[in-house]
This record gives C-alpha cells, structure tokens and sequence, in this order.
C-alpha cells in the first residue's frame, strides 16, 4: 500500500499534457484559455454617451445653447453640431462631430430648444466614453492560463471573438458495475440498492465541464465487463470503472483491465474512506477503478478524479487543498491512514459531520468540502489547522 502524497505524485506525473482545441464561446465556460487573447477592434469602437441628456461642445463663454437634433443608440448619421448648438442624446449613442461633452438630463433647465446648466459640475469631455477607453486594437483581453468565467465571456463577445482556444475537457467513459443496483423510479427488490454513484459521477464530471460521458452499466460477470472496458477504452480518453475492485470472488475488474493491456499504477492506497483505489495507464488513456462504497466513489473523485481532470484541462495547483482552517472541535483517532472527512465550513471553522462510513451518504446532504487528517496524526486539538478539499 502507498501512502496518499505518493499515489497523488504518481498520478500528477502520468496525467496527459492537456490538448488546445478552437471552441465557441458558449463551450468555453470554465475552461483554460490556450493562447493570449487579442482585441480586433477597439472598445468602444467610436465615441459615445454614457448618460441620457445633452451633447455639447464644451465652451466656458456659452450661455445658452440651442437644441437642434437627436442622436439614439444605434443611429448612424446625425447633424455636425455648431457653435452653441446641443444634441439631444441617449446613452450609447455616437457623440455628434462638433460635440466633445455630454450634460445629463436631470441636472438641465430646457425651456422650449434652449438649454442652460450649471457649467461648475462639469469639464469638457464629462459623460463622454472615448473610443479605445475599454480595449485599444490588437490589445491583450485575456491572457494564456486565464479561467474563462462568465465576466470574460463578457468580454470576448464585446470585442466580437465567437470562438477561443481552449484546453478541452476529455472524453470520459464510466462503467458502473454490480448485480445488486436498481435505476432510479424503480421498485427495489429485495437485496437491490439504488445506483447511486452513477449519477454521483455523471453530475461532477459535468461540474467540471465534462459534458460528454459515455456512461455503461455492466453486471459482475467476467465477459460482459471484458466487453464494456474495451468498448470504453476504444472511445474515450479516460475511464472510470465504479466497484468491482476489492478482493470479493465477484470483482472483476482489475482482471479485466490487465486483459486490456492496462498497466497498473497503484492499487491500494492508506487511506479511508477508498482504500482499493486503483489507478493504471493504457498509452496516454487513464483509467480509475473507484471502490464502490458510494462515499469512497466521492471522496476518490474528490482526491485523485478530479485534479487529474483539471490538471488535464490546463488548470494550475489542481492538487492542493482548497484551504487551511481552524478545527471546530477536537479529534482523537488511530494513526495510519489518512482520513478525508465529511465536514462543513461555518464561521470559518471545519465541523466534522457525524455517519462518515464508506457505506452511508447522509453527512453528503450537509458537507461542503472533506477535511483530511494526515496518516501519521492521532489528534488534533480545538482551533489547530486543517487542510480541507472543497468540492
Ligand atoms: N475482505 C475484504 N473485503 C473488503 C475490503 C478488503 O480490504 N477486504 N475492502 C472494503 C473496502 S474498504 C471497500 S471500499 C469495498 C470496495 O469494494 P468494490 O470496489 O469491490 O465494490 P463493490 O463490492 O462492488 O461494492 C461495494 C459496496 O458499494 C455498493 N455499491 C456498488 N456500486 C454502487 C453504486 N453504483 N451505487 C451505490 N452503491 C454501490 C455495493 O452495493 C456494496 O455495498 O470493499 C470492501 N470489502
Ligand atoms: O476504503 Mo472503503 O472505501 O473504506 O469502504
């Protein structure tokens, strides 16, 4: 058995180098971005009104000035403006040549076309946004590495840019095994449990931009599982196998992956929950046989599925905890395996939930993230650091 920290660094070490794909921007979301992104054009693309009132050009001895036409978002041809002369304008429209200043409406005397104001709350070029103020041509809008969120869709789509080069999400293959599950909107019979870890699966792939997922159920018998692993090798850059992996006379699974010519990496990791974590390799495929206990299937996920996935994806520091917090209570256990426990975050403090067997889900209806106690810990004191793992 290796201990956590070597199964992490075996796993980093024979993780693809993720690949750059040109995807739409509406694909793109909480992807990496592969290359430095640049504007074609400057925005905002021509000078513009940031307020609804009046376009003027600004002039210190001018008192007052003649309204002579209107300018509207979205219009395209408007009157030069002269001296004294003023433009009814609205936010976003094109400044009118002529005109260097916009007044807002409300702070405006009109009577009939003249407009008077008080010339101390303004300079020349107020409420005016000059063309290139956001992005020059040609400038830098995001950078390689960049997460795109929804902000910098934001700002891809005002430059115009529809499509972004993306380090893409792998195809991903699941195999769920057992005899013993029942779908979902099914009576149970007796003896029969609901598949939960395929949906478990199904919905964290997706959460992390995994959208394609092959997905197979497959029984405890050697040929029908010799099957569906081939069949998901052949279509997939990764695959996750759920139960099967342990020592019972019904689990097939690491037989039939070395079957297929997938070499091992790790097999057994000192760790609860997921002990039977099985990791192996078929040229640049990776393939994770999960322990079927559905919170070994999650915490798996959590520990090893995940930053793999996101360190395939181009993502940065995939393997670190997501924070270090003050403990809410004392800890006492048997040093020797590293724990990762179901805990919730509340005022800043990591609480350990109560039900943390491999076998019962219920802590998951409250837990935020997994704290882990390291192999060699046997107690933790009120207020010492942990390192926790969100989701
Ligand atoms: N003699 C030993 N027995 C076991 C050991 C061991 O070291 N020696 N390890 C235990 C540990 S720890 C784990 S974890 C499990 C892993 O077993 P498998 O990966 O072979 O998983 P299964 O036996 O197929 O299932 C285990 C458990 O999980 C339930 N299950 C399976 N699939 C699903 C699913 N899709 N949704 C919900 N629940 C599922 C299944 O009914 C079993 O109760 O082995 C221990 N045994
Ligand atoms: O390692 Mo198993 O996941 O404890 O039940």
């Amino acid at each position: 058995m290796i201990s956590v920290n070597q199964a992490k660094s075996i796993l980093q070490k024979h993780t693809p180098s993720a690949k750059s794909n040109i995807l739409p921007l509406e694909k793109a979301i909480g992807l990496i971005c592969t290359k430095d992104i640049h504007s074609p054009i400057a925005v905002p693309s021509f000078d513009n009104s940031a307020m609804d009132g009046y376009a003027i050009s600004w002039d210190d001895q001018q008192e007052p000035w003649q309204v002579v036409s209107e300018v509207a978002a979205g219009d395209g041809e408007f009157h030069v403006l002269q001296k004294g002369q003023a433009s009814r304008i609205f936010t976003g429209a094109p400044i009118p040549k002529g005109a260097d200043t916009v007044i807002p409406q409300e702070w405006v005397e009109r009577d009939g076309n003249q407009i008077t104001f008080d010339k101390s709350s303004f300079t020349r070029g107020s409420n005016v946004r000059l063309k290139g103020a956001q992005t020059e041509a040609g400038g830098i809008i995001l950078k390689k590495g960049a997460l795109i969120n929804p902000g910098g869709i934001g700002l891809l789509a005002s430059v115009g840019i529809a499509e972004i080069p993306v380090y893409s999400p792998p195809k991903v293959a699941v195999i769920i095994t057992g005899n013993e599950l029942q779908e979902l909107g099914k009576p149970l019979s007796f003896g029969q449990i609901y598949n939960s870890n395929g949906p478990v699966l199904q919905s964290y792939l997706n959460t992390l931009g995994v959208e394609e997922v092959q997905s197979t159920q497959a029984i405890d018998e050697p040929h029908e599982l010799q099957k569906a692993i081939e069949n998901s090798l052949a279509n997939a850059d990764i695959l996750i196998l759920s139960g099967g992996i342990s020592v019972g006379d019904y689990d097939y699974v690491k037989t039939g992956l070395t079957k297929a010519g997938v070499e091992e990496l790790f097999y057994k990791i000192k760790q609860r929950p997921g002990k039977p974590l099985y990791v192996g390799i078929l040229g640049e495929k990776l393939i994770f046989a999960l322990p079927g206990n559905p919170a070994s299937v999650i915490t798996c996920f959590n520990q090893y599925v995940k930053p793999s996935l996101l360190q395939y994806m181009g993502h940065k520091n995939s393997w670190q905890p997501t924070a270090k917090l003050p403990l809410a209570e004392p800890l006492k256990r048997k040093a020797g395996l590293t724990f990762f426990l179901k805990a919730k975050i509340e005022n800043n403090q990591v609480h350990i939930l109560t039900g943390q067997e491999s076998f019962n889900l219920i802590s998951f209806g409250a837990a935020d993230c997994f704290a882990e106690v390291a192999e060699e810990t046997e107690e933790m004191a009120a207020g010492s650091l942990i390192n926790v793992y969100h989701w």
